[in-house]
């Protein structure tokens, strides 16, 4: 063994990496800021939600969602198999537990992206997590990004606006807010918050 081995030196406390949770209200750009900040870091792993919502076209099951049914979120809810879930907009999500806790225990920094209901859980059993808020450049552009998305009929968008003006009051809560104006520079500025960058 080399003299300068410090193979049995245990690591610092810090170095094992922080649970990281993004919310913000719907149509801010997580799902976007998130893609782009995989792309080129794809070491980072983003736990992939259970939902009783019908999945948009495009979207795949197990990959953005597990797509489930009202009795099988039931029993995930009943086992104890989610880290946390919420209602939202008249659907159920919540996070599989098992996975999330296997990624931290091997060292791989998480990402959950989920609303404002599950972060406030967060914060409650894992306070080590670290609770990241998008917030949008203004209420006008957080309308017009989830209209032009055009994804769902106008009255889930009201649904969701009625929801967004909740969670944008919830800001103060979060460790730390980052505005939505260039993707580039928040999936920059959350890397940097993961220490991946
Ligand atoms: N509490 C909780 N919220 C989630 C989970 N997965 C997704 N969400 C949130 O549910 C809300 C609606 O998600 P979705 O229907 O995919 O719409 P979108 O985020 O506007 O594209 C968003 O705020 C998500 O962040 C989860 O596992 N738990
Ligand atoms: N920085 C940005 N500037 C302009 N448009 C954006 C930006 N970020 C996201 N968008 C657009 O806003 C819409 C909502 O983004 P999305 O990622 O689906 O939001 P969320 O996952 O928060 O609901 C999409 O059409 C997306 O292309």
């Amino acid at each position: 063994m080399a003299a300068t081995s410090r193979g049995t030196t245990p690591e610092p406390p810090d170095a094992r990496p922080r649970l990281t949770v993004l919310s913000g209200p719907s149509g801010v750009g997580k799902s976007t800021v998130v893609a782009h900040m995989r792309k080129e870091h794809p070491e980072v792993w983003l736990s992939v939600s259970a939902t009783t919502r019908r999945p948009r076209p495009g979207e795949k099951h197990g990959v953005h969602y597990f797509f489930v049914t009202d009795e099988e979120m039931d029993k995930l809810i009943a086992n104890g198999e989610l880290l946390e879930w919420a209602e939202f907009a008249g659907n159920r999500y919540g996070t599989p537990r098992a996975a999330v806790l296997e990624h931290l225990e091997a060292g791989v920094p998480v990402l959950l992206e989920i609303d404002l209901q599950g972060a406030r859980q967060v914060r409650e059993t894992m306070p080590e997590g670290r609770l990241v808020f998008l917030a949008p450049p203004s209420w006008e552009e957080l309308v017009r990004r989830l209209t032009g998305r055009g994804t769902e009929p106008p009255e889930v968008i009201e649904r969701r606006l009625a929801a967004a003006k909740i969670e944008l009051a919830a800001e103060p809560e979060f460790d730390t807010t980052l505005v939505n104006t260039s993707v580039e520079d928040v999936a920059r500025e959350l890397l940097a918050l993961m220490d991946v960058l």
